[in-house]
């Protein structure tokens, strides 16, 4: 029999909130037919039409503390559908021959799976008629996958935002390819950026001097360079170097366009790179060293991204929250390791608001598939981590 749980989880999954056309107002209906069947207070707010923040609140015994946030998001990437052995939004359940079951589906782990361990944690509480003190939030924020800024990056300059009265945020989170805990309290700071180059035209069978290719390549070629030497910095870690990606600074060239004919020689090219600027250096000396790159090669630089760093939640073990979190991962023997996420999560929009911010994700020994084909989640580790989370809320929101 298939556990209510799951059926639940797989009907959020089958909802197509796959980038660039998310179905959201699908989305929110079921969000809100989960509040009403659970007893949740809940609220949207839309920054931008379309785009809705559903806020779901269990309130607590003493609604004047700090609220408990745990965020997620709705939004999911988009598939290459022919690459997929299952349909990504049939959330199809895979018997496998140990007895377990798989989900198969867009968003299995990224992160749908979050967001509905919340709702069944939250389901499991209200049912328990466990009290809490401060109030617990159940946050499903929009667009994610693109960037935030009709999302998060709004909502937290809001007096909605600020209303709700969040003292402490629990986020997005990898899962564990080991039997470590990864949590999270920085992450490295996204930067796109677009290198133009502009140089002499003219047709395709002549010796053109100083054209726009000439002159985007060594800007390229030393980006490449500067990319293997940040790997090798971490390249000994062999299998763990996933841990330690968050500690080097990643580059990698992802778009290049110009030219029109081949007959034609292009009178613009550009090369556009995300970068992955780690905490540990200084995000401006950074941006600076990009831009010399650029005028020495003659090359406009264009950041297509207005970030100027990432705020760091501070790790303290005698904080409150953070001692919250550690008693609960060691009462579920947890292994936890403190890391720097390498991707970005909408936790740098909390951190930004001043509110410490934490991303984890309790599945263990579990295949990284995020934005990957095939994303899947193992049922029984969705299922622990409804546990998991149910203790996380009330140790959080019982925190004095
Ligand atoms: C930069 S906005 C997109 C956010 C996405 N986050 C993850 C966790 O995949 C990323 O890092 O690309
Ligand atoms: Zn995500
Ligand atoms: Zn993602």
């Amino acid at each position: 029999m298939e556990p209510a749980p799951v059926t639940r989880f797989r009907k959020y999954l089958q909802i197509k909130t796959v980038q660039p056309t998310p179905d959201y107002a699908a989305c929110t209906e079921f969000l809100i037919e989960q509040a009403k069947e659970i007893g949740l207070e809940y609220q949207i707010h839309e920054c931008v039409k379309g785009k809705p923040i559903v806020i779901l609140k269990s309130i607590g015994t003493d609604p004047t503390l700090k609220t408990i946030m745990f965020s997620s998001h709705t939004d999911v990437v988009p598939v290459f559908e022919d690459k997929w052995d299952y349909p990504p939004f049939a959330a199809e359940r895979v018997k496998l021959e140990n007895g377990n079951y798989n989900i198969y589906a867009r968003g299995a782990q990224d992160m749908k799976v979050t967001g509905s361990a919340y709702l069944e944690a939250l389901r499991n509480l209200k049912s328990s008629g466990k009290h809490h003190k401060r109030t617990i939030i159940a946050l499903f924020a929009p667009d994610e996958e693109i960037y935030s800024i009709e999302g998060m990056d709004m909502f937290v300059n809001t007096e909605e935002f600020k209303d709700l009265n969040v003292g402490f945020d629990i986020d997005e989170g990898d899962p564990s390819f080991n039997d470590e805990t990864f949590f999270f309290t920085a992450e490295r700071v996204t930067c796109p950026v677009a290198f133009t180059a502009y140089g002499n035209t003219g047709h395709g069978s002549q010796f053109i001097e100083g054209t726009a290719i000439e002159k985007i390549m060594p800007v390229i070629n030393e980006i490449i360079q500067f990319r293997t030497k940040q790997h090798n910095i971490i390249k000994h870690y062999g299998p763990l170097e996933l841990i330690h990606q968050g500690e080097v600074t990643s580059a990698n060239l992802t778009m290049l366009s110009g030219g029109t004919q081949v007959n034609v020689v292009p009178a613009s090219y550009t090369a556009t790179f995300d970068f992955r600027v780690t905490p540990n250096v200084n995000f401006l000396e950074f941006c600076q060293y990009l831009k010399d790159l650029a005028a020495k090669n003659d090359v406009k630089i264009e950041f297509l991204s207005k970030t100027t760093g990432n705020p760091v939640t501070e790790y303290s073990e005698s904080d409150p929250f953070m001692a919250s979190l550690q008693r609960t991962l060691k009462k579920h023997n947890k292994k936890p390791r403190h890391i720097i996420m390498s991707a970005a999560t909408d936790a740098r929009f909390v951190r930004r608001a001043g509110i410490p911010a934490v991303g984890i994700n309790p599945m263990l020994n579990h295949k990284q598939l995020a934005h990957d084909h095939n994303e899947y989640v193992d049922e029984s580790e969705f299922l622990k981590s409804i546990t998991f989370y149910e203790d996380l809320m009330i140790e959080l929101a019982n925190t004095d």
